[in-house]
């Protein structure tokens, strides 16, 4: 039995409920010190675990939901634990939603709903018989429409047939029958507050778009039970989410379930609103910005009624939804599917791989700059590709300008705003068009320097510089420092510590500073900020989007979450403001992703009727990833990047795997660092496998705990690690260990 106890999660052993029995996949109250819990029971075996008596254990208390939690689902838990090396329990905490399990016998209100019929196929067959020709009708609906199984009266509609045959392949051990609680999808979810949508009919898609959702939609003649992957490439604005939407209508026709993931959580507003458009009554939507009680609401539908189509983030992956027909990962690039901590390390992309091959399901990745891994997986084969080379209006991609910082400066322009910026500001601006202004850090300046000693001020808990952040006041302002990592804060020092000097010096700059910048130097200029500051709370995108959807602004200055998804016509300028940030990073990955994030922003240009400008401010134009910008070849880039990857032996052609510790003493964990090394060597080295360290983290201590780490390479296949418990056994008290299969950054 799983038990979730104040913030851990226990697994306990139970005498069964004698009146009522309970069975694994059931949600059931049992006692813990004196009190009830809800416990989720894993497994059922016949004799008390070995030394513990009988007669110590307690007993199930109440039955409160049959069937929760689904064979296949318990399996796809299975395979992630055993895929991430993680415990069920983890893999558990992270694809349950929160409060699902715990101590609220009170407030602990799961829907209830009638009892039915419930039909699935017996996962063990017992029997060879032969079937008759109805029966082998039956089988094929079922295997077709709902190959996790289905509501009795729905199969039955579905396949014309009568209740005998049903039974009859029940008792020959084919199908399994039982009753289930069946909640009425009487309430779907729960419109976005204060908005009425207006229906949407779909759009009449152009003939590239009908080619693609016309082979997406193609019978497959796979066996069933096989899944299917297909990258959709197409550039930005070519109409990608709109093939998403007519594609989750075929799903959805057919009775099965649509799950639509986004990488980050500001692209659920306007991609929800679209879907509520479209399909009202059909949507639900799972992500952080839901209250606890919503996401369990979520939930509990997705294992009822439906068809159900969910938009959510990275743990909506986990979703218990019964009748999977299609997952769509947009954005497939995206690092942000990538859990880095807690474990389990996951990657969206492979647990919806796994599910759509279990569900005989459609995984379809989109994105306008795939990742290498799937584009890799297009080359080898299982993978589809297709592709969307045209913008949907016919619109041209924005021609891509770069500004020589070197010059500027040379020219005595010391400002982080060009000239060649500043003149095209004002020209697009007073036509009465919109921009959009990338910048990679939020706050004020990325740290502060003492002019004298050169010393930056840093964060007590971290090794890392404090961020500068400006606060402004009536006729005045005033900053503070913070620390990004831990959330430390502090006022600004009036002295150095290190040389006592009073002048200070923020150097870089954030989003507040490029704010400041572009109001001195262009006064009439409407500014809006979109960041991670400004987008706090439930609505804090959608507010601020609304606000520049509205032309209440006339330039947008933003991070990343700037570069995805947002579709204005009147946006015709999108700003690299310092592109060398990002293309230099010490990160394996660091051009691939500098040249997504830079195509992302570009593609916000221009996507209206009106043509689009792009301008990228470096210090290094003759760069490859700002040449393939300018370009326009990702295909060149990825292509050569890929060929450089196989030739020397890097991810994806071998595997890594990083192990992380972390321990409060940095002595106790470097020394947990070197003992496991030790410990690993030899049996990698057996397998082919090499450790790379053990070496201090990249940011080497954060919040006060001191970090190392050991990198493990080697040939692509299963990671030849012991269980965690062992490798946990060979550390000093109080160091942690995180394992990270496939890190994201290297
Ligand atoms: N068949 C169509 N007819 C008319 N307009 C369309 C059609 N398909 C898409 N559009 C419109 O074109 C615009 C761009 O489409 P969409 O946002 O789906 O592109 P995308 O490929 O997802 O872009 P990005 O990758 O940049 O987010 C949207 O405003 C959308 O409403
Ligand atoms: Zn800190």
């Amino acid at each position: 039995m799983l038990v979730e106890i104040g913030q851990g999660t226990l697994l306990l052993t139970y005498v069964n409920n004698p009146t009522e029995p309970v069975e694994t996949g059931d949600l059931v109250w049992v006692p813990v010190r004196k009190q009830l819990h809800a416990g989720l029971v894993m497994a059922e075996r016949p004799e008390p675990p070995a030394g513990v008596p009988k007669q110590q254990l307690q007993t199930v208390k109440k039955l409160i939901l049959k069937g929760a939690f689904s064979r296949v689902w318990r399996q796809l838990i299975g395979w992630c634990a055993e895929h991430t090396h993680t415990s069920q329990l983890q893999v558990l905490r992270t694809a349950l939603p929160p409060g699902l399990l715990g101590q609220r016998a009170g407030n602990h209100k799961l829907p209830q709903g009638r009892r039915q019929l419930w039909v699935e196929r017996q996962p063990h067959p017992c029997t060879q018989q032969d079937v008759t020709e109805r029966q082998q009708h039956l089988l094929h609906c079922l295997d077709r429409h709902a190959p996790q199984g289905c509501w009795l009266k729905d199969l039955l509609q579905d396949s014309g047939c009568s209740r005998a045959p049903v039974e009859n392949l029940v008792k020959a051990g084919l199908l399994m029958m039982e009753h289930r609680h069946h909640i009425a999808p009487e309430q779907p979810q729960l419109q976005p507050s204060g908005s009425g949508h207006t229906p949407e009919t779909p759009q009449r898609l152009t003939p590239d778009q009908s080619r693609v959702l016309a082979s997406l939609t193609a019978p497959t003649g796979l066996p069933t039970g096989g899944g299917r992957e297909v990258l959709l490439w197409g550039i930005t604005g070519s109409g990608k989410t709109e093939i998403y939407l007519q594609a989750a209508a075929f799903w959805l026709a057919q009775g099965r379930d649509v799950l639509i993931l986004c990488p980050e959580i500001g692209l659920i507003p306007q991609l929800l609103d679209r879907c509520h458009r479209r399909f009202p009554d059909r949507v639900l939507s799972y992500s952080s910005h839901l209250s606890d009680g919503e996401r369990r609401r979520t939930w509990e539908h997705c294992r009822h009624g439906g068809p159900w189509l969910v938009v959510g983030t990275r743990s909506a992956v986990f979703l218990p939804l019964a009748r999977l027909g299609l997952v769509v990962l947009d954005e497939e690039h995206d690092p942000s599917y990538k859990q880095e901590a807690p474990m389990p390390c996951y990657h969206a992309r492979d647990v919806a791989r796994h599910r759509t091959q279990q569900d005989g399901a459609c995984l379809l990745l989109g994105s306008a700059t795939p990742s290498l891994e799937s584009w890799r997986r297009c080359r080898a084969g299982p993978c589809q590709l297709l592709r969307l080379k045209e913008r949907v209006a016919g619109g041209q991609l924005p021609a891509i300008r770069v500004v020589d910082m070197r010059q500027e400066l040379a020219r005595g322009q010391r400002t982080a705003i060009s000239r060649p910026l500043r003149d095209r500001l004002e020209t697009v601006c007073g036509r009465g068009e919109q921009a959009v202004v990338f910048v990679p850090r939020r706050g004020y300046s990325p740290f502060l320097n003492c002019r004298s000693c050169g010393e930056a001020m840093m964060c007590p808990h971290c090794a890392l510089p404090l961020t500068v952040h400006r606060h402004h006041g009536p006729g005045a302002h005033h900053d503070v420092l913070r620390c990004h990592w831990c959330n430390h804060r502090q006022p600004l020092q009036t002295h150095c510590h290190q040389c006592g000097s009073r002048a200070f010096k923020p150097f870089g700059i954030g989003t507040q500073r490029v704010v400041e910048l572009l109001q001195q130097q262009l006064p009439g200029l409407r500014l809006l900020r979109y960041d991670h500051d400004t987008t706090r709370g439930k609505d804090g995108h959608r507010r601020i989007l609304e606000q520049f959807a509205r032309h209440r602004a006339d330039v947008l200055v933003g991070t990343q979450m700037l570069a995805k998804g947002m579709d204005l016509p009147n946006v015709t300028m999108a700003v690299v403001l310092a592109a060398d940030g990002l293309m230099h990073r010490p990160d394996l990955r660091a051009q691939e992703q500098a040249l997504q994030v830079f195509f992302q922003l570009a593609g916000r240009a221009g996507r209206g009727m009106k043509p689009g400008e792009v301008l990228v401010q470096t210090y290094a134009p003759e760069h490859v990833v700002v040449r393939s910008l300018v370009e326009g070849c990702y295909d060149r880039f990825l292509n050569q990047e890929m060929e450089s990857r196989r030739r020397h032996g890097l991810v994806p052609y071998v595997r890594a795997c990083l192990l992380r510790l972390s321990g409060a003493s940095a002595r106790t964990t470097a020394n947990g660092a070197a003992l496991l090394a030790a410990h690993l060597s030899p049996r990698l080295h057996h397998r082919r496998w090499t450790v790379v360290g053990p070496a201090p983290a990249p940011v080497a201590r954060v919040a006060r705990r001191s970090r190392w780490q050991l990198l493990l390479h080697g040939p692509e296949g299963p990671l030849p690690l012991p269980p965690g418990q062992e490798l946990r056994s060979v550390l000093p008290r109080g160091v942690d260990l995180t394992i990270d299969p496939d890190p994201m950054h290297l």
